[in-house]
């Protein structure tokens, strides 16, 4: 049974109804290439566009993400909210934002110099590159500890002197652009579509950026109905599992969630408006 804070989320319109990835719609796993979304996930997004704008908003690259999620006609929000489709790639094109590409040469050459150093020194490390910046991961490395240690000591400085903004997720060292966030492209999708409710979901450091953005929007009244879940996994950061409205159990609880809100909204709420009308050609 859907809380009462969730079922108004749902029934308050426009609505946007947004999730990462990694974690929190497929389990992790030990490469990126490796990740699938949960059984019926992909279904379940299809079924919640008739009702609210759905979006996904991920680390990934988009076109990275868009080949694990595979459902068209739903945003992608790639890279860390530097890159949007208004669906797969092969039928949306990816925009990049202007301001972070002052900052695509600067990543290529420390990109590179990982690979150099690390191709050698670190080989099981995997370096995951976006179109501007990357990841690399240790998650196959026998040592974790050391790998992330050696990761972090190569491109500390040099991340600083360019720019750059070097974070962490699981198992990875990230290289990103500054000043570009989940919760910086959470509040341009609500500002986008003038979003009254909104649902964000994640497991992730890098999620709690979006949790905050949508306390502030509900605090300022902005946009009133936010809710924001934690993903609980092991690694699901304290502070995450705070700030959190709701906490759900792994990413089948998230799957299982979903399932209620596509039934709650396919029941009760399917016959009133999405609160937008499509322009039709
Ligand atoms: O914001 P997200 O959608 O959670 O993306 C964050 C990063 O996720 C991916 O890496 C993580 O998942 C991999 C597959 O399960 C796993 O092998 C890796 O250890 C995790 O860090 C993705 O590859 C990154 O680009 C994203 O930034």
């Amino acid at each position: 049974m859907l809380t009462a804070v969730l079922r108004n989320v749902l029934l308050t319109r426009p609505c946007g109804l947004t999730f990462d990835i990694d974690g929190t719609l497929s389990p992790i796993a030990p490469t990126p290439e490796a990740a699938r979304l949960f059984p019926g996930v992909a279904s379940l997004l299809e079924r919640l566009r008739p009702y609210a704008r759905v979006a996904v908003v991920t680390g990934r690259g988009i076109t990275s993400a868009a080949a694990l999620v595979g459902v068209d006609e739903i945003t992608y929000i790639g890279n860390h909210g530097l890159e949007w489709a208004e669906g797969l790639p092969e039928h949306h094109p990816i925009r990049l934002l202007p301001e972070a590409e002052a900052y695509r040469l600067p990543a290529q050459r420390l990109l590179a110099l990982a690979e150099q150093h690390l191709t050698l020194a670190l080989p099981c490390a995997q370096i995951e590159y976006k179109s501007i910046g990357g990841t690399i991961h240790y998650r196959r490395c026998p040592d974790p500890v050391q790998a992330r240690q050696q990761i972090l000591e190569l491109l500390r400085e040099p991340a600083q002197e360019s720019g750059l903004l070097l974070t962490e997720g699981k198992m990875a060292v990230e290289l990103r652009v500054p000043g570009l966030n989940k919760g910086q492209a959470l509040q341009r999708f609500i500002e986008q579509h003038q979003l009254r409710s909104a649902l964000f979901a994640g497991d992730d450091t890098t999620d709690l950026d979006g949790v905050e953005t949508l306390i502030r929007l509900r605090q300022e009244g902005s946009c009133p109905a936010a809710v924001t879940i934690a993903v609980r996994h092991a690694d699901t950061p304290p502070r995450l599992l705070e700030r959190a409205d709701l906490v759900v159990e792994g990413v089948a609880g998230m799957a299982a969630l979903l399932e209620e809100m596509v039934i709650f909204l396919e029941g009760e709420a399917g016959a009133s408006s999405p609160g937008w009308q499509e322009k039709r050609a």
